[in-house]
C-alpha cells in the first residue's frame, strides 16, 4: 500500500450532488478495497478548496490546504496514476463569489472577489481569482484523450426500459439560430509549426503596439488556430435574433458554454444581456457601471446590483415588455437563461430540449417551442441538424436506437480547451498579429473594439494518439467510424492532414469516414436510427456536446456513461458519468433530504479503475474487486435499484446499500480468490439479513430539511450524519 498523501487510487473530492454521493458512497468503496490492500484516498479539487488552497497567506493554519489539482496535475503525468474522477465544479463569476462569500462567513479571511479591479493589489488578487475560474480543473487533469460510451449493461438498459420522449412534429417553430459571419467560425485561420516556436500575440493600432502575451511555446507539429468574433456582428445578429423570436411567437434562449470557455463565452452572454435590455443600458449605462453592474455576470447579478434604483427597475420593467418571452431555468423563482452564466451550458441544455420534443421552459412554466441562440457557428450545425432530424423523422426511439461513442481529441488543453490565456477582448481597432520568435507572422486579423480574439492550439503527440485510439476502437467494434471534421474549415483542415496519411500508414483508411459536423449528424442519426452503431471522432468541443447529447437521447441522461482518459503516460483516469454536478439535486436535498443522483457512473468507473490497478501492478485482487463491481452495477440496473426522484422512495443512499450488497455477494461467490471470498461471506450474509432494518433507516430520514453545513464548503461531520443514516448499514461496513 502507498503512503497515506499517494493513494493507490486516488478519489477526487468535489461540490454538489456528486460529493454529497461520496459522503455515502466512499466509506463502502475504501472498506471493500482496503481487503485487497489498495488504498482509496481524496484529493480536493471542489470550488471551496482551489480558493482555499489559493490563498494561504490570509488563513490561519487550521485552515490551511495542499494545492491538490498542482499535485494531481503532475500526478496524471506519471505511469501509476489512478484517479476516479467525479465532476466538479466549472466556476462562473456568480458561483465563485458565492463560493467566497461562504467561505468568509465560515470565518476565512479571504479578500472579497474585485469586479473592476484598479489598484495592483485588486489586479493581484483578481488574476488570483481568474484561475480558479471556469474550467481550471478538466485541462489539468485530462492528459490523455477522452473514449466515452455506454456500457453494454447500460445500454441494453435503456433499450428495455426506455425513457419518454417528447413528441417531435414537423410543425415545430424550434430552431437553431448562429451568425452567418463575423464569428468565430468564419473569421479562422490555422497553420501547422514545421518547427518548435514560441510566440508573442501583440495589438497594433495608430497608438503603437500592445504586447497582449508573450512567451507561448510550441512543440513542432502543434496545428495553431486564430481567429475572433466580430462584436458588431454579434450584437446585430442578437437584436435580430430577438425581434424575430418575437415575430415567431417562440422562447428566446442562449446556449453557450460560458464555464469551459471561461474567457470567450461569459464576454458573448453579456453582450446577449446588455442586448436585451439595450434601452435601460442606453440611458442608464453609466450610473450601472457605478453601482458594479457586470453584464457578463448576468442578469441575475445585475439586477442584485441595481435593487434599491426603482428608476432602473422600472426601465428593465418596461423593456421586458417589449421582448419576446424567455426561455427559464426556474420560472418559480423567476430565473430566466440570462440571469447567470452557468445556468444554460450548452452541452446540458440543448439535448434536454432536443429530447423534450424542442421544447423549453416558459415564464409561463409551461413548455413552447423555442429559438436557440447559438452565436457561432463552428458546431451549432450539429444542434440544428438534428433538430431539423426529428422535425422530419419524429422523434428517436430509445427502444430500438443504436449507440453513438465518442472518441474526443482533449488531451494537454486540446483545441478550444487550451485558448484561455490567449484570448482578449480587443480594447481598440487595430491588428492583432501572432508573431513566431523568427520573426514570421504566423496569424494576422484586423479588429474594433469589442471583438473577441483567441488562439487554440492542438499538439501533435495528442493528435496522433487520438487517431491511434480511433484505429484500435474501430478494430474492436467493427462500428461505422466518422472523423467529425470539415474540410472547409481551416483548422480542421490541418487535422485531416494529420488523419489521413495515418490511416494510410495503418491500411484503415476504408474504415474510416471524414465529414462535417453538420453531415456527420445526420449520418448518425441515420445509423443509429437503423440500430446499428457508430463512433464519432471529435475534436474537444464536439467530445463536450456529442457526450451529453448522445447519451440523453439514448439513454435519458449522461450521468450513466463509461468515460475513460488512457492518459499519455500510461496512468488511468476514470471520469464518473459525462455530465455535471446536478445543482438541482442539492437543493432537493437541503429541502426534502431525498438526494437522486444516480451513482451509477461512479459504479462504472470504479470497476474500470480496479481492473486497471490489476493490470498495473499485478495485484489480482484488484481484478476480482473490479469484476464483481461490474456484476453489483449489473445488479442494479436489473433489480431497478437506481434513486427514484421523489421524495420518500430510495435515493442515493438506497442505491448504494443495494450497490454494496451485490458487491459482497458477487465477491462471495467467486471463487478465484478464496481470502476475499471469505472475508466478503459474512458481509454479504449481513447485508442481505439487515434489509429491512437499513431500508427502514435509510427510509424514516427522509422529508425533513436538513443542514450540511454548507453549500460549497460544507461541514464533513454534518454531510457524514445526513448522508449516511443507517447505523446498521454503517455497522457492516465497520
Ligand atoms: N466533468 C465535469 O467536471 C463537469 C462539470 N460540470 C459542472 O456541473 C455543473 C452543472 O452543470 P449542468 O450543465 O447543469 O449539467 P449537469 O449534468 O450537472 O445537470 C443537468 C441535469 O442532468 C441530470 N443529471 C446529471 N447528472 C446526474 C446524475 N448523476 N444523476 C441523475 N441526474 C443527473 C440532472 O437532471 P434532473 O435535474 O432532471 O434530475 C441535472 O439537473 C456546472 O457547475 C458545471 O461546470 C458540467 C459538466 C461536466
Ligand atoms: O470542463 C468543464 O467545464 C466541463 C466539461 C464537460 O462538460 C465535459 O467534460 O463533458
Ligand atoms: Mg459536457
Amino acid at each position: 500500500m502507498a503512503d497515506q498523501n499517494t493513494p493507490d487510487i486516488v478519489y477526487t473530492k468535489v461540490d454538489e450532488a456528486p460529493e454529497l454521493a461520496s459522503a455515502s458512497l466512499l466509506p463502502i468503496i475504501q472498506s471493500f478495497a482496503s481487503a485487497a490492500g489498495i488504498s482509496v484516498g481524496t484529493k480536493d479539487i471542489s470550488l471551496a478548496g482551489r480558493i482555499i488552497s489559493t490563498f494561504p497567506e490570509v488563513l490561519t493554519d487550521e485552515q490551511k490546504q495542499s494545492d491538490d489539482l498542482a499535485w494531481l496535475g503532475e500526478w496524471v503525468k506519471k505511469p501509476e496514476a489512478n484517479v476516479i474522477k467525479l465532476p466538479n465544479i466549472s466556476a462562473s463569476e456568480p458561483q465563485l463569489v458565492a463560493a467566497v462569500k461562504e467561505l468568509q462567513e465560515q470565518g476565512y479571511a479571504l479578500p472579497d472577489y474585485p469586479y473592476s479591479p484598479s489598484t495592483d493589489e485588486e489586479k493581484a488578487v483578481r488574476a488570483k481569482y481568474d484561475t480558479i475560474k471556469g474550467s481550471a480543473v478538466n485541462p489539468v487533469l485530462r492528459e490523455g484523450n477522452s473514449d466515452r460510451r455506454a456500457a453494454a449493461a447500460v445500454k441494453n438498459y435503456a433499450q428495455s426500459n426506455p425513457h419518454r420522449m417528447g413528441e417531435w412534429t414537423s410543425d415545430s417553430k424550434t430552431r437553431v439560430a448562429s451568425m452567418s459571419g463575423g464569428d468565430f467560425f468564419s473569421n479562422e485561420v490555422s497553420a501547422t509549426l514545421p518547427k518548435a516556436a514560441t510566440a508573442k500575440i501583440v495589438l497594433e493600432t495608430s497608438e503603437g503596439e500592445t504586447v497582449l502575451k508573450e512567451g507561448v511555446s510550441y512543440p513542432e507539429g502543434t496545428v495553431v488556430d486564430a481567429t475572433y468574433m466580430s462584436a458588431k456582428a454579434l450584437d446585430a445578429f442578437l437584436a435580430e435574433e430577438i425581434e424575430k423570436t418575437k415575430a415567431e411567437g417562440t422562447l428566446f434562449s442562449l446556449h453557450m458554454k460560458a464555464t469551459m470557455m471561461k474567457v470567450s463565452d461569459p464576454i458573448i452572454f453579456g453582450h446577449a444581456v446588455k442586448e436585451w435590455l439595450k434601452p435601460v443600458f442606453e440611458k442608464y449605462g453609466a450610473k450601472m457601471e457605478e453601482l458594479g453592474v457586470n453584464p457578463n455576470g448576468g442578469l441575475g447579478a445585475l439586477l442584485e446590483r441595481v435593487k434599491d434604483e426603482p428608476e432602473i427597475l422600472k426601465a428593465i420593467e418596461e423593456v421586458r415588455e417589449t421582448r419576446p418571452p424567455m426561455y427559464m431555468v426556474n420560472s418559480d423563482k423567476g430565473i430566466t437563461n440570462l440571469h447567470v452564466p452557468s445556468d444554460v451550458i450548452i452541452d446540458a441544455s440543448m439535448p434536454a430540449l432536443i429530447r423534450d420534443g424542442g421544447k423549453g421552459w416558459g415564464p409561463d412554466n409551461a413548455q413552447h417551442d423555442t429559438n436557440c441562440v447559438i452565436p457561432d457557428n463552428s458546431y451549432a450545425p450539429v444542434y440544428d441538424a438534428a433538430i431539423e432530424f426529428f422535425k422530419a423523422n419524429g422523434k428517436l426511439d430509445p427502444a430500438t436506437a443504436g449507440t453513438v461513442q465518442n472518441l474526443g481529441l482533449m488531451a494537454q488543453k486540446a483545441e478550444e480547451y487550451g485558448s484561455h490565456p490567449t484570448t482578449f477582448e480587443i480594447p481598440s481597432a487595430g491588428t492583432v498579429k501572432m508573431i513566431l520568435d523568427d520573426g514570421t507572422v504566423l496569424h494576422s486579423h484586423a479588429v474594433e473594439a469589442g471583438d473577441i480574439w483567441r488562439s487554440a492550439s492542438a499538439r501533435k503527440a495528442p493528435i496522433e494518439d487520438w487517431v491511434n485510439l480511433a484505429i484500435e476502437r474501430q478494430k474492436a467494434t467493427g462500428y461505422r467510424a466518422i472523423f467529425w471534421l470539415d474540410a472547409n474549415r481551416a483548422h480542421d483542415a490541418e487535422l485531416i492532414a494529420y488523419v489521413k496519411p495515418i490511416l494510410e500508414a495503418k491500411g484503415v483508411a476504408d474504415k474510416f469516414e471524414i465529414m462535417a459536423p453538420r453531415e456527420a449528424t445526420i449520418a448518425s442519426l441515420e445509423t443509429i436510427t437503423k440500430g446499428e452503431n457508430t463512433i464519432a471522432i471529435t475534436g474537444n468541443v464536439l467530445r463536450d456536446y456529442l457526450t451529453d447529447l448522445f447519451p440523453i437521447l439514448e439513454l435519458a441522461t449522461s450521468a450513466k456513461m463509461l468515460s475513460i482518459v488512457k492518459l499519455m503516460n500510461g496512468g488511468g483516469l476514470f471520469e464518473t458519468g459525462a455530465g455535471g454536478s446536478a445543482p438541482k439535486h442539492v437543493q432537493q436535498l437541503m429541502e426534502q433530504n431525498h438526494l437522486r443522483w444516480d451513482s451509477l457512473g461512479e459504479f462504472c468507473a470504479l470497476g474500470e479503475s480496479f481492473k486497471f490497478y490489476a493490470d498495473q501492478t499485478g495485484n489480482e485482487k484488484a481484478r476480482v474487486l473490479g469484476e464483481a463491481v461490474d456484476i453489483a452495477t449489473q445488479g442494479i440496473l436489473d433489480e431497478n435499484r437506481s434513486p427514484s426522484r421523489k421524495v420518500g422512495e430510495p435515493d442515493n443512499r438506497d442505491s448504494h446499500y443495494w450497490f454494496a450488497r451485490y458487491w459482497a455477494q458477487a465477491l462471495s461467490e467467486q471463487s478465484t480468490d478464496a481470502e476475499l471470498k471469505a472475508h466478503f461471506e459474512p458481509i454479504a450474509t449481513a447485508l442481505v439479513a439487515s434489509e429491512a432494518a437499513i431500508v427502514g433507516e435509510l427510509s424514516a430520514a427522509q422529508g425533513k430539511a436538513v443542514d450540511l453545513g454548507g453549500y460549497y464548503h460544507g461541514d464533513a461531520v454534518k454531510t457524514a450524519s445526513v448522508m449516511r443514516p443507517s447505523g446498521t448499514l454503517n455497522g457492516i461496513i465497520g
